[in-house]
């Protein structure tokens, strides 16, 4: 079985500008990566580079199932919570489990009780913890995390830890872009510095 994420030799241009080279990483199951970095060095790039969004201009990135959340929250504002995550778990195969899942999911972030509330009047923190059970709720071996404590209370930022060490317990990886430290036994640390000397 192939590892969840791997990138071989991978460059990543955008808006003409190398952001880095020859960057390598393997994460198997149960392994976590935290990329840190200045602002602007290519950390949310490098994200999208593993969900598909963005295609490396050299080396190979291979991740066979992944779930991205990104700096926006991907959710339809106009629906309910329960139906935009329901969408999205239909999308990502989850079928006659997406019920299920999405209430699974629900309440892993606390948002149980939000079901019924338009993803439209969900509070800053309140959408990243719906964007974070839009991950849980994909069942992706790889979460791909950019800056999900970003609006998060206390609690909300050790439910996170917490749902992160379950998962990878469970066999899943996990690669995190944040400014915000979060406990992550036996992470690896991945330090993006810029065209010149990117490395892990
Ligand atoms: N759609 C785009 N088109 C062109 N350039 C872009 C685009 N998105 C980002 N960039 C540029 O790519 C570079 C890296 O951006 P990225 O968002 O990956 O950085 P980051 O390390 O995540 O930053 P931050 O810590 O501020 O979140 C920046 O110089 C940015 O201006």
């Amino acid at each position: 079985m192939s590892a969840p994420l791997t990138l071989d030799g991978v460059a990543c241009m955008r808006g003409g500008r190398l952001l880095f080279e020859g960057f390598d990483l393997r994460l198997a199951a149960g392994e976590a990566a935290v990329v840190t970095g200045p602002n602007g060095v290519g950390k949310s790039s490098l994200l999208r580079l593993c969900a598909g969004l963005l295609a490396p201009v050299a080396g190979r990135v291979v991740a066979p199932s992944r779930s991205l959340l990104g700096e926006a929250a991907a959710l339809d504002a106009d629906l309910s919570l329960g139906r935009a995550l329901l969408f999205w778990a239909r999308l990502d195969g989850a079928r006659d489990a997406a019920r299920d899942r999405v209430a699974a999911a629900l309440a892993a972030v606390d948002l149980a009780v939000l079901g019924d509330v338009p993803v439209t009047m969900l509070s800053t923190g309140q959408r990243r913890r719906a964007a974070l059970a839009r991950v849980v709720a994909s069942g992706a071996a790889l979460w791909l995390l950019d800056e999900p404590a970003n609006g998060l209370d206390v609690a909300a930022v050790a439910r996170l830890e917490a749902l992160v060490a379950a998962h990878r317990s469970g066999g899943g990886a996990v690669l995190i872009a944040t400014h915000v430290p979060l406990a992550l036994p036996d992470a690896q640390a991945v330090t993006l510095r810029g065209p010149a000397a990117a490395s892990c």
